[in-house]
């Protein structure tokens, strides 16, 4: 089922959390909504959900205005990151839950109940846990149930609000891969809010990046890691490095050293260079790539790959953090030179045009 979300805006008190949020999510897809704590996730989840009232805007399900239609008769699941089982239930009943309490005349009979509720047990991987009750669970154990519980009435939409969060690193990237199969196999909308990019990445069809109740940019995973479209969505996706410099007429000055650009840049004053650890590449001399002076702070061994921390001389930074790939790192505390032609250049919000040095 396919998921418009047309001028949604929302504010608690004075506060506005939602502005205007417009979202079209295609049937069958997977989204993640990725953001920064209190960006609003959780909010446009819960009013996809109608367990909040949007100021203005409407929701479409299929091309049909639910925003007035109650929560109960949206079709959706619905999974929170504390499991909210019930804990006097055993596994099979919390399951069956949705069915049992569905009215008379659409709940199905007690046999296939049985027989739903058994292949929701085997699909999650818990059949041999039918009988057993929440607290003789692990965490991974009862999100399982919690995502048997929510699929056993067949939503045709299933939001999930950090999900895994409340779960360690390995069982986390379990469960994920296996919602994604299940997402596949069973060919519902999923909707997920993460503030985990790597989850996004890995799982997800479309991320909507997040910040103050906007959406700042919607696309693949791909699209959002290799073509942020603000400042924001670069810093906020990946480790990036941040270097002021100025321009002045035809030069560019960063901490003691300045270079002649190749021609007049439309930029003048303060501007701000971001370079991936891995754009930043470093010569043991300088030449005409290789020109930014930076002290070798650390050099530790990762693999196939050398971390490097370095610093520039003559700014107050944080280290610059490279990741070098060379048969052999520099030494530390020696003198090593980068090459700053990979840099992103943003004055404020805006991307400017790459800089080409003489
Ligand atoms: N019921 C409420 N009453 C008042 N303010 C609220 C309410 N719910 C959320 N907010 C506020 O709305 C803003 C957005 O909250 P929301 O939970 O949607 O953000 P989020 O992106 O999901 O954050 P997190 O990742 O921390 O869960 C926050 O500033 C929050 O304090």
């Amino acid at each position: 089922m396919s998921i418009n979300i047309n001028q949604i805006s929302k504010s608690f008190g004075d506060t506005q959390v939602l502005n205007q949020i417009s979202l079209d999510i295609p049937s069958g897809e997977m989204v993640a909504l990725l953001g920064p704590s209190g960006s609003g996730k959780t909010t446009l989840l819960r009013i996809i959900a109608g367990l909040e009232n949007q100021n203005s805007g409407e929701i479409l399900f299929h091309g049909r205005d639910v925003s007035q239609v109650h929560a109960r008769d949206r079709q959706v699941g619905f999974v929170f990151q504390h499991y909210a089982l019930f804990r006097h239930m055993n596994v099979f009943d919390n399951i069956a839950f949705g069915l049992t309490v569905m009215p008379r005349k659409s709940r199905p009979s007690k046999a296939v109940i049985r027989e739903k509720v058994m292949k929701l047990l085997e699909m999650v991987q818990l059949k041999e846990f039918a009988k057993r009750y929440p607290a003789q669970l692990s965490g991974g154990q009862k999100q399982r149930v919690a995502l048997a519980r929510a699929l056993a009435v067949e939503p045709a939409i299933l939001l999930l609000d950090e999900p895994f969060g409340a779960l360690d690193a390995q069982v986390r990237k379990e469960l994920r891969r296996w919602l994604r199969q299940l997402h596949d196999e069973l060919k519902f909308t999923s909707v997920f809010v993460t503030h985990d990019q790597e989850e996004a990445m890995d799982v997800a069809d479309h991320i909507v990046v997040m910040s103050q109740g906007n959406i700042e940019q919607h696309g693949t995973p791909q699209q959002v890691w290799q073509k942020p479209e603000s400042r924001f969505v670069l810093e906020f996706l990946g480790e990036i490095n941040r270097l002021p410099a100025t321009v002045s007429g035809q030069s560019l000055h960063v901490g003691h050293q300045q270079w002649e650009l190749s021609q007049p840049y439309g930029v003048q004053g303060n501007i701000d260079l971001f370079l991936r650890p891995w754009e930043l590449t470093w010569s043991a001399h300088p030449d005409t790539l290789h020109r930014l002076p930076a002290k070798v702070l650390e050099v530790t061994p990762r693999g196939h790959f050398w971390q490097l921390s370095l610093d520039v001389e003559g700014m107050a930074l944080d280290p610059l953090s490279a990741i070098s790939q060379t048969v052999v790192a520099p030494d530390r505390g020696t003198t090593v030179y980068l090459n700053l032609a990979q840099a992103r250049v943003y004055q404020q919000d805006n991307l400017l045009t790459p800089l080409a040095f003489d």
